[in-house]
């Protein structure tokens, strides 16, 4: 039995975690509830693009898995295309020589691999491939409904005490136990871990796993841009957009137009300098929770709601269209050249985690070099590049732009995740990133709150935290 939906729904981000959550809660809610979502930088979040010379690139998030079903539905249901991301040869970087590169043909690519590091590539694909499909039953779980009150719950329904495990293990741990020489994990895990989180091997074992499968076969971007999803979801959730700036939330008692006291939650947001209100049933928090990076504080809640202060790292992604200076890397002139993506092993002296040819959000082949002074380059660094280390890179250089991010946590094994409910009708979306950060996890983040919400809401129990899923659903076609 359904009770009636609620009048009004507060989302907070507009990024891919709040504008799916829009979507979904609109699936569940049915076309009468309002709802609210508020942004106070540009819809799309840490899904942004940066022009170069009237081209767009993406800036942050930018690749997606073949695996990744809710990216890939969202696509297709919104209309949108996809652009393979084509990665062309891969080198890795010590800070004195390319320790590992990549050849054009398979068969060589292969021998080169087995001769450098035995068949430690392979068993790493295979401990990743395992991990992945466990992580696939999720959309079993959301396909019929299901929905869990902790990410440590959710973990657990999906990878049993494994999954659990690896939060609470390092990446370094996990897969030294697993038998992986030094070498292979300082001249390709570390890099891949580098490249990607900005971070050594100290990381999670799951986030270390998210992080190992973008080295599969097939990843793919949307055409014009990731961010188009968003705006896309906001226009098909049919919600309403407020741009401005979310600053207290506190629970009060209304008395509604039934005439009933209800216990709603008071939303204060400034838009400009206005300071504004409005009271909602139900809130569905979709950014990251600390001071500096969305600055929300939480009044007169009994029990009080805790403080956040998970630590998100700083990487700055720099687009430059140039000339590199293959010779920092190798003996070779540029003509002789013949990387496109160049990574790095942990190393303190070097100011670089990763540099890679990249095309814009239109060019579905290899990219081109704009104009005959070379490609656009993308660069991760932990600091903003000075000028005298632009120089060393490239020989010559007409254009560079730069954004810096506070990307991803920090991750520090054991991980405590946050809590998913704050409050009786509060929900928070992004404690999912404590295991890994990635557009899918808040796009699973965001489905799982939405059913939490719709069940709470409706008083289904027996839909939330059910245990054996995977077992009771096996039989189930
Ligand atoms: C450089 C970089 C590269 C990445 N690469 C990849 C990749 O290749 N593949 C991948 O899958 N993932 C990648 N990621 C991770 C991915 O981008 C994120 O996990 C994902 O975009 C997070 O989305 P979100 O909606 O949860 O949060 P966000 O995108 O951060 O959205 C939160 C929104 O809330 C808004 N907000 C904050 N506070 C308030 C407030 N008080 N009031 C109103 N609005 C507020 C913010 O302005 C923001 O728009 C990358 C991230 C970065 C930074
Ligand atoms: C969630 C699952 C199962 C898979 C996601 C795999 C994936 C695409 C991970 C990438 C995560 C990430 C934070 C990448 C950042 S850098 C991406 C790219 N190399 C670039 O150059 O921009």
């Amino acid at each position: 039995e359904l009770r009636a939906p609620p009048d009004k729904i507060a989302i907070i981000g507009a990024g891919i975690g709040g504008t799916s959550a829009a979507y979904y809660l609109r699936q569940k809610f049915g076309k009468d509830v309002k709802i609210d979502l508020f942004e106070r930088g540009e819809v799309g979040g840490r899904l942004a693009t940066m022009t170069v010379r009237g081209q767009e690139y993406e800036a942050g998030g930018s690749v997606i898995h073949p695996l990744n079903l809710h990216m890939k539905r969202f696509v297709k249901d919104l209309g949108l295309f996809t652009i393979q991301s084509s990665g062309g040869l891969m080198g890795v970087y010590n800070g004195e020589t390319l320790v590992f590169e990549e050849s054009s043909w398979f068969i060589i690519n292969m021998i080169k691999l087995i001769w450098h590091y035995g068949f430690q590539s392979l068993r790493m694909h295979m401990w990743v491939e395992d991990i992945l499909d466990k992580f696939m039953r999720i959309y079993r779980y959301q396909s019929h409904d299901y929905a869990f009150s902790s990410v440590e719950k959710l973990l657990h329904s999906l990878g049993g005490d494994e999954f659990l495990g690896m939060l609470n293990r390092t990446l370094l741990e996990t897969l030294q136990k697993a038998g992986f020489s030094e070498k292979f994990l300082s001249e390709i895990v570390a890099p891949v871990m580098r490249v990607n989180y900005g971070q050594s091997m100290n990381v999670n074992g799951f986030v270390g796993a998210v992080s190992l499968s973008s080295a599969d076969s097939g990843l793919w971007a949307v055409e014009g841009g990731n961010k188009l999803v968003c705006s896309g979801l906001l226009q098909a959730s049919k919600s309403n957009l407020v741009s401005g700036s979310v600053m207290y939330i506190e629970e009060k008692t209304r008395t509604k137009h039934t005439g009933n006291p209800t216990k709603m939650y008071e939303v204060i947001y400034q838009i400009g300098s206005e300071t504004r209100s409005d009271f909602y049933d139900i809130v569905l928090v979709a950014t990251p929770l600390n001071r500096k990076m969305s600055n929300i504080t939480f009044l007169n809640f009994d029990p009080p709601i805790e403080e956040f202060h998970q630590y998100y790292q700083h990487i700055v992604t720099t687009l430059i269209k140039g000339q590199l200076n293959s010779t920092l890397f190798s003996s070779r002139a540029l003509d002789k050249f013949d990387l496109s993506t160049i990574l790095t092993t942990d190393n303190s002296d070097l100011f670089i985690n990763s540099i890679g040819i990249v095309s814009s959000v239109t060019e579905s082949d290899n990219p081109q070099p704009l104009t005959d002074r070379g490609y656009v380059w993308k660069i991760f660094s932990q600091e903003i590049l000075t000028k005298e280390q632009i120089l060393k890179l490239f020989l010559s250089y007409d254009y560079a732009v730069k954004q810096p991010w506070l990307a991803y946590p920090h991750y520090k094994p054991p991980e405590k995740c946050p809590s998913i409910i704050l409050h009786d009708r509060l929900y928070y979306l992004n404690g999912i990133e404590c295991a890994a950060s990635a557009m899918e996890m808040s796009a699973i983040a965001a489905h799982n709150a939405a059913l939490l919400a719709y069940h709470r809401w409706n008083g289904h129990t027996d839909m939330i935290d059910q245990e054996d899923l995977y077992e009771k659903l096996k039989t189930e076609l």
